[in-house]
């Protein structure tokens, strides 16, 4: 028997013997889970299945058992908004999420744990199988990007679905300016009301970006968006961030070659599940199909990074429309095969851990560089070891003595 709590209202359970029922399950806060009949392994598999919920319960009750009345009133009324796909809430529910303030940093917290906790269960009752299909998009500036988006973004919506695109932008990082995501790029699509639009922030770190467009993404699922497109521009180093948040990794490529194309690197290509080569119309038809050769043949050369799916290179015109139902076609393709083998379950928990991993080196990373008795060390550290007075590795055990001392 145990006691756990359920939107702050105490229950007790009580694995039900086959003798009959236990008296405190008579009590009101009790709840009995195990219906008579119940086979045995499928009782051990729902009390595996409580215990792991039970875990997330108790998380949850561990950290809004620190949250104010006002601000429980807050949370909730984001997490009901959002639950009732409306749009304000997501939106505010993601600027929280972006926000760097300590207390509401705890607040997006909490709001992610329900979220999550709301997902998984819908989730599990889609027999384990994911609700939504996550969609990183990416290639170099003018590629075509959010011509394409604009187009495929509204045959989605006509088709049903809701589709929420995301924009992860480097420059934001640097120039405080935020290319992707504006919503003068994709004007008939912002109109949509099946569709959401939102830029990344314009200030932090690629890392501090990319985390926050991954809790936008929950938080877009929670709201029930089915289709999250990620979007970058491909010339830096967003653009493996993205491959690793989202099930299928698109690459967009215009019909050039040689010096255009110089900033795609080769380790993009080798993560791309789908290469499309963008404005095959009018004159530009046999560049495209040129461009299309060559990288059928270069990607077969390529590492594949799945043991089920060989990556495909189609052709497109977001202008004529021109092979884009045929590209989803083989997007949904994509997805029944990784279902189906089980592979997009392990993409999406192998980029649950490396993602922990990646917040943990950043913010231990930051803690070292500006730790007191560091900080002003660094500099002369590295001058010391471009002169040559210092190995590397002489300097980093001495800041690392430093540091732990
Ligand atoms: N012919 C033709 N031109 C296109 C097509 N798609 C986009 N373009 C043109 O290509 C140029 C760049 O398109 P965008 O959609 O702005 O490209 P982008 O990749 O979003 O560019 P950035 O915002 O700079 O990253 C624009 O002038 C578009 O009109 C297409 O399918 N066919």
């Amino acid at each position: 028997m145990c006691d756990f709590h359920i939107e702050g209202v105490r229950k007790t359970i009580i694995p039900q013997k086959q003798s009959g029922r236990h008296p405190v399950s008579q009590t009101p806060n009790a709840l009995l889970l195990k219906p008579s009949g119940y086979h045995c392994t499928k009782w051990m598999l729902l009390s595996a299945g409580l215990r792991r919920g039970l875990c997330v319960q108790a998380t949850l009750k561990d950290q809004t058992e620190g949250l104010s009345d006002k601000e429980q009133r807050f949370v909730d009324k984001l997490y009901t908004g959002l639950l009732r796909q409306q749009r304000a809430c997501l939106a505010e529910a993601i600027t929280l999420v972006e926000s760097t303030h300590e207390r509401k940093k705890e607040l997006a917290r909490v709001l992610l744990q329900r979220v999550l906790a709301h997902h998984r269960e819908q989730e599990r009752l889609n027999q384990g199988k994911p609700l939504t299909f996550r969609v990183g998009l990416s290639g170099p500036p003018g590629a075509g990007k959010s011509t394409f988006i604009e187009y495929f973004g509204k045959m989605l919506t006509e088709r049903g679905h809701r589709l929420s695109v995301l924009a992860v932008d480097p420059s934001s990082c640097t120039s405080g300016g935020s290319l992707l995501g504006d919503k003068t790029r994709m004007i008939e699509l912002s109109r949509d009301m099946n569709a959401y639009i939102r830029p990344s922030p314009t200030s932090g770190t690629l890392g501090g970006v990319t985390r926050t467009t991954n809790e936008a993404i929950l938080l877009c699922e929670g709201g029930g968006y089915d289709i999250i497109l990620i979007e970058t521009v491909g010339v830096g180093q967003s653009e493996f961030a993205v491959a690793n948040m989202v099930d299928m990794f698109v690459l967009l490529l215009p019909p050039a070659g040689g010096d255009e194309l110089q900033g795609i690197k080769r380790g993009i290509i080798e993560m791309a599940d789908l290469v499309a080569i963008t404005k095959s119309d009018g004159d530009l038809v046999v560049p495209a199909r040129r461009i299309q050769a060559e990288y059928t043949s270069a990607l077969k050369l390529l590492r594949r990074r799945s043991g089920v799916w060989k990556p495909k290179v189609v052709r497109i015109s977001s202008r004529s429309g021109e092979g884009i139902s045929e590209m989803w076609d083989t997007m949904r393709e994509f997805q029944q095969v990784m279902l189906a083998s089980g592979e997009l379950a392990t993409r999406r928990q192998k980029q649950q851990k490396v993602w922990m991993w990646n917040l943990i080196q950043e913010n231990i990373l930051e803690h070292f560089k500006s730790h007191p008795s560091i900080r002003e060390q660094i500099p002369l550290m590295e001058n010391k070891v471009l002169s040559g007075a210092l190995s590397p590795g002489l300097a980093a055990d001495m800041l690392l003595k430093a540091f732990k001392s």
